[in-house]
């Protein structure tokens, strides 16, 4: 119906330019990052992240994928440098990640996939005066991506899949205060860059991409959480599995990615 769009064979990313023209555009996202092809910049400067007085205010399943959302009425919670010309403010994080074993980032490394893919999106509040009239504009979000491998538990990650069960359905929410997303950071904040968009529908061509090199390790146990949650509602008859909401790479369309040092 209308504009209902999901992950599947009938409405899956094949067929989302049928409502959604722009999947076929000139900046669309995720890409495959091909790094001895990304340009070196040394103007390219760190990215500094100011996370400390971060505010989450709850957790909740919208049908697509497990969303933290965060207060961004002030000015605690930003991303800045790197080939962003303002701060941007977070505003929420979710995930992307595959089925049992297999693969499940968005963005792929030379071919590579990694099990699952971390946003971090924040909105250009200096310019814009809402989320929503940023998430339209070329340079309103910048999203943060951190790919999680599987090995050893991750430390911190229970914080979110013990919340899981809480929010198994879509349309489900359930209070998140006091998780700061610091946390969830690899050592490194060596990353690529490039110009790109929302993954998934409306796609709006209105995200500068901050791909972080260094993946964070997170056990299969703790990845499997995640695959507990259903992309259907408690009132459909249907249970349908929560797994593999992610769109495949992108083409390039002459777009240049960079790389920091
Ligand atoms: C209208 O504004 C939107 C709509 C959807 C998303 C989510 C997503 O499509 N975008 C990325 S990035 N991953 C996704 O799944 C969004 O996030 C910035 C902003
Ligand atoms: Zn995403």
């Amino acid at each position: 119906t209308g504009n209902h769009w999901g992950y599947g064979k009938e409405d899956g990313p094949s067929v989302w330019h049928k409502n959604y023209p722009v999947a076929q555009g000139n900046r669309q996202s995720p890409i495959d990052i091909i790094p001895h092809q990304a340009s070196h910049d040394p103007g390219l400067g760190p990215i500094v992240l100011n996370y400390d007085q971060c505010t989450s205010i709850n957790i909740a399943n919208n049908g697509h994928s497990v969303v933290v959302e965060f207060e961004d009425s002030d000015d605690r919670s930003v991303i800045q440098g790197g080939p962003l010309d303002n701060p941007y403010k977070l505003k929420q994080f979710h995930f992307h990640w595959g089925g049992k074993g297999c693969h499940g980032s968005e963005h792929t490394v030379a071919g590579n996939s990694y099990a699952s893919e971390l946003h971090l999106v924040h909105w250009n509040a200096v310019k814009y005066k809402t989320f929503g009239e940023a998430a339209t504009a070329p340079d309103g979000l910048a999203v943060l991506g951190i790919f999680l491998e599987t090995g050893d538990d991750h430390r911190w990650l229970h914080m979110i899949t013990d919340a899981l069960y809480m929010v198994k359905f879509k349309g489900s929410v359930t209070d998140f205060k006091g998780f700061n997303p610091k946390c969830l950071l690899p050592s490194s904040l060596h990353y690529w860059t490039y110009l790109g968009s929302l993954t998934t529908p409306p796609l709006h061509e209105s995200v500068t991409w901050i791909v972080l090199k260094e993946p964070i390790i997170v056990s299969e146990k703790q990845l499997g959480k995640f695959r507990m949650l259903l992309f259907t509602g408690e009132e459909e008859d249907q249970r349908i599995r929560m797994e593999n909401n992610f769109r495949p790479p992108q083409p390039l369309k002459g777009r240049k990615v960079r790389s920091s040092n």
